[in-house]
């Protein structure tokens, strides 16, 4: 029931806003389109897209920022709190935070040469969260495929949305932790690109160094990732086991070949993910600030 018209008498300028600030941010660091995309994904997959992960952590509410996935790892924040206090200068208590979440990473994603959609809208904020769900139900990029099938099953997604989806990870960054593994023990990679990974995550030490996701073109919406992938020359565990022989092989060739079939699997694969569980009509709030209940 959420429609990409819900805020045009209430909100006529939002879509505008948000784009504007999102432009400024990507301006002054790309990444940032990157890291505002997993914050929805890391939303959507934890009790419904309902901003829970925008919440902060207090001394009497535990939050899902210090879960695993998104310790020292999600960012992006500070750029939602900037749209936030922009859209509620032009209308009051009226745009939620996981609205403004879902059209971030649209317009994140956009700006850096990909795909743009429709965003539906009208989703609530929650008044809760959860570490434990988001510990439980944000796949690890340790797992294989089975796993992740089953964790983007229970969301209502399917498995050409999990390949398609994972694409997201033609821009942005990982940290050294998440992909040593990979690069010291999986066999299904390429040799050069193994060394190369390896020169800046080494076996013990440097948990925090960084490397792209996608080797080719980290700042650019495109589907170098399939790409890679054909190559074996996925960054994370997670990624490769969409090309090991299994299901979503034909798939990634063919996303690595066709760039437009890509795009709009992304695309509808993005709305799909946007729908899970919203909170509507009178559940939630509409926070005041994303970082607190009201
Ligand atoms: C399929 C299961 C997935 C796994 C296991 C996974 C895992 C990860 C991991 C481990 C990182 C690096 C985090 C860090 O080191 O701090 C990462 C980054 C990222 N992920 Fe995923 N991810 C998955 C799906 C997705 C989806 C569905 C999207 C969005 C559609 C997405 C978008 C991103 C982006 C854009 C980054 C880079 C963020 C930045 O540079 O700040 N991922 N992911
Ligand atoms: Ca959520
Ligand atoms: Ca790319």
């Amino acid at each position: 029931q959420l429609s990409p018209n819900f805020y045009a008498s209430s909100c006529p300028n939002l879509q505008t806003i948000v784009r504007n600030a999102m432009s400024r941010a990507v301006n002054r660091e790309t990444r940032i389109g990157a890291s505002i995309l997993r914050l929805f994904f890391h939303d959507c997959f934890v009790n419904g897209c309902d901003g829970s992960i925008l919440l902060d952590d207090t001394a009497t509410f535990t939050g899902e920022k210090n879960a695993v996935p998104n310790r020292n790892s999600a960012r992006g924040f500070e750029v939602i709190d900037t749209i936030k206090t922009n859209v509620e200068a032009a209308c009051r208590a009226t745009v939620s935070c996981a609205d403004i979440l879902a059209l971030a990473a649209r317009d994140g994603v956009a700006l850096l040469g990909g795909p743009t959609w429709q965003v539906p809208l009208g989703r609530r904020d929650a008044r809760t969260a959860s570490q434990s769900a988001a510990n439980n139900q944000i796949p690890s990029p340790f797992a294989n495929l089975a796993t992740l099938t089953s964790s983007f099953a229970a969301k209502g997604l399917s498995t050409r949305d999990l390949t398609a989806l994972s694409g997201g990870h033609t821009i942005g960054l990982a940290r050294c932790t998440t992909f040593r593994g990979r690069i010291y023990n999986d066999t299904n990679i390429d040799a050069n690109f193994a060394a190369t990974r390896r020169a800046n995550c080494p076996a013990s030490g440097g948990d925090n160094n960084l490397a792209p996701l996608d080797i080719q073109t980290p700042t650019r919406f495109d589907n170098d990732y399939f790409r890679n992938l054909v190559a074996r020359r996925g960054l994370l565990h997670s990624d490769q086991e969409l090309f090991n022989g299994g299901s979503q092989d034909a798939l990634v060739r063919t996303y690595s070949n066709n760039p437009a079939t890509f795009s709009a699997d992304f695309a509808a694969a993005m709305v799909r993910m946007g729908n899970i569980s919203p909170l509507t009509g009178t559940q939630g709030e509409i926070r005041r600030n994303c970082r607190v209940v009201n």
